[in-house]
Formats: C-alpha cells, structure tokens, sequence
C-alpha cells in the first residue's frame, strides 16, 4: 500500500525569532490561515487516505502534531533527536516495513506551497507508479526560475517513458556560479525534495551509500513494536552521523528518475522565500501584521508583531519583530539566520531566546 510521510521534525531556524524551537515554522501560519503541515496533509488527503498519513518528528513536537491534525499516535514516528533527513526517512522506511513489506512511501516535507493542486496528484499518482515495482527513487523536477544554491539540482536524461527521465546526475546545492550553469544547460530541474520509493529499496540504496546508518535502521526494524522500541530508537540515534537524503543517497545512486511537474512549488526555506507570496507597496516593500512608517525605504520586508515599525533611508533589508526579539539584517543575508541561530544557541545566555 501506498503511505505519506510527512517530514516534520525540522527546526526552521531560517525563520527565527518567528520559528522557535518550541514551535517552528511548519506548525505556524506562514502563507494564508492554515499551519503549513496542515496544508501539507490536506494538499496529499485525495491521494492517500488519513489513515496512511504518517509523520516523522521530534519527540518534543507530538502533542503539537497530534492537536492540529488528528493523526493516531502508532502514525507518527518519534525522533528523540534531529539527524537530519536521512535518518528521518530511514526511520520511517523501517516503521513501515515492518507493518507493509510492499510499502510504498511518499516522503513530503511539512514546509512547502504548491498552487496546483489537480497538477500536483496527477504528478503524484504518476511518481506512484513509476516506484511501485521497487526499481526507483522517484524525484519530482521544479524548472528553475533563478539560480539558487539551497537547492538540490537534476540533470534528466533518457526519457523512459513519457514525462519520466533517468537522473543523469544529481547535485546537492551547488553555488551560485554552478547553479547558472546548470540553468543555462537547460537539462536540469530544481530538486522539490518530495520523493516517493519503495521502503525496501530506499533501505537497500542506504545499505548500499549509507552502511553504518543502515546497520542502526536494522537494529530499530528488529525493535519495532516491541517494549524495547524506544530505547532502542535513542541509543541508535545517539550513534548516528546525521547526513541529509540529499548528500547521503540521493547524490550516489543509480537508481534515480525525474518527473517532469507543472504546478508552481516554493519550499519557502528563508524569509525572502515567503516574500514571493506576499503583497508589495510601491517601493517594492513587504509589510506584514503590522503598521509601519516609513520614509524613503525600499525593497525592504517586515514582519511586524504589535508595534508601529518607521524608518528612514534603508533598502533591501529585512526586520523581523516578535515579543522578544528584534532582527535585523540585509535580505541578501537571510540565509545566514541558521548560522546566526547555531551560535546564538551555543550561549546559556541566549538560551530562552531560541
Ligand atoms: N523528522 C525530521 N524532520 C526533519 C529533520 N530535519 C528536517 N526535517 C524536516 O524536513 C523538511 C525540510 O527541512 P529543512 O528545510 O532542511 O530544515 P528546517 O529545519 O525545516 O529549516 P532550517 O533550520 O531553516 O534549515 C522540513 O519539513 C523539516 O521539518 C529531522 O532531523 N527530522
Ligand atoms: O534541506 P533543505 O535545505 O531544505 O534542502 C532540501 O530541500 C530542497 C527543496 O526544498 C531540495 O532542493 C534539496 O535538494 C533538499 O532536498
């Protein structure tokens, strides 16, 4: 059978001081008046019933997940700590192994805008069964609009069939002058970083790219559904080198195919991410949930929390304000915020801030 698994463990630190440690940004209404997981299940409900909706998190995260969404608790797949996606997945890979051993996973990340929805199944139902018979790691390809290094890129090759491409080669965020390149080529997409496989052989590639790991994921798969699976879960992680899907297998395998996609994606990573969903005044400036007065300030983005925000003369800056903390930074520079948010959480001071 066919299930969802919803990637939902993420600290969001690209959007802090909105997105906290105690609540990051996939359980915040960032675009429109729902929390981007719960526009994650309802963009996937047509396909895969909800019973079939699973969702890998930290284990601080479950009485959010289970308050917004309803999803039974044997659904959702507990972390006691982020080793980022590889293990997220693997994770997942062998919960629902253990209950399906022709499980078919949906791996979907919890932060992400998609306006296309009819493109978006159709997409979907293809990817499905283009993975059910256990050869592929199925990719859906964005067509890149810019060139942007937080990106994993695809270069498609032979078509197998129609809409569907073998992956000649798949980079992991290049930089910027890399990126170009590839755009200019032609041949390549955004990877979305939705992904749909077969449980079985997304853990054969891990056994194959990722050893170690998917040593750690058989000593899980023998301790699930037993009383020792929780302890079992923490001392393996605490072993486990964290790596992304991306760096970790996605780079190395053979086994990799592209889909052609026509809906319009965002994975809105960073503040200027969202500011391609939200209105601009005449200056080109974003204001958001709040007054601002502002003289002589262009292309600059502010997300307001109660008070009146005024300046004079800035351009292309970003300000963020919440109840406890002000940030202030060039948009250029937004991406940054995660190495800002490492340090600061380094210091006991900082600490309550996070
Ligand atoms: N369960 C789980 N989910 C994760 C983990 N790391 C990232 N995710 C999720 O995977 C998706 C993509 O995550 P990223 O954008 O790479 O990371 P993020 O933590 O959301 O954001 P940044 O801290 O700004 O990089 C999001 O839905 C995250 O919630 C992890 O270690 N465990
Ligand atoms: O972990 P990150 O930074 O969000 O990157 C992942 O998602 C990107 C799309 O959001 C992909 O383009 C990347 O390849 C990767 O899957």
């Amino acid at each position: 059978m066919v299930y969802t698994v919803i990637m939902s463990g993420g600290l969001g630190s690209r959007f802090w001081p909105k997105s906290r440690v105690s609540m990051p940004k996939q359980f915040l209404k960032t675009v429109g008046d729902k929390t981007m997981i719960e526009c994650t299940v309802e963009r996937i409900m047509n396909i895969i019933p909800k019973e079939r909706i699973c969702v890998v998190t930290n284990k601080r995260y479950v009485p959010i997940i289970q308050n917004l969404l309803g999803i039974e608790e044997k659904n959702i797949f507990k972390e006691p700590m982020n080793k980022e996606t590889a293990s997220c997945i693997g994770l997942a890979a062998v919960k629902l192994l253990k209950r399906d051993f022709e499980a078919v996973m949906v791996v979907l990340p919890s932060d992400h805008v998609i306006i296309g929805q009819e493109e978006f199944e159709k997409t979907l139902k293809t990817a499905i069964d283009a993975a059910r018979d256990g050869d592929y790691l199925v990719t859906m390809g964005i067509n890149p609009t810019r060139p942007e290094s937080g990106y994993g890129y695809i270069e498609k090759g032979e078509e197998i069939e129609t809409g569907i491409y073998k992956v000649k080669r798949f980079v992991e965020k290049p930089n910027v002058d890399v990126a170009k390149s590839f755009i200019e080529k032609g041949s390549y997409y955004w990877n979305s970083g939705m992904f749909v496989w077969r449980a079985d052989r997304l853990l054969r590639e891990i056994k194959k790219y990722l050893p170690e790991l998917y040593r750690s994921l058989m000593r899980i798969y023998e301790a699930v559904d037993t009383p020792e699976e929780d302890r079992v879960i923490a001392d393996e992680y605490s072993k486990i080198d964290g790596i992304s899907i991306d760096f970790g297998v996605m780079q190395r395998t053979h086994r990799a195919v592209v889909l052609d996609t026509s809906f319009t994606w965002d994975d809105i990573g960073s503040f200027t991410a969202l500011e391609r969903f939200l209105n601009k005044d005449k200056q080109n400036n974003v204001i958001s949930n709040c007054e601002a007065g502002l003289y002589e300030v262009e292309n600059t983005m502010i997300l307001g929390n109660k008070r009146l925000i005024a300046g004079i003369g800035i351009k292309d800056m970003l300000i963020v304000d919440t109840d406890d903390v002000l940030l202030i930074c060039p948009k250029d520079r937004c991406q940054d915020i995660k190495n800002l948010v490492k340090e600061l959480a380094g210091n006991d001071e900082f600490e309550r801030f996070m």
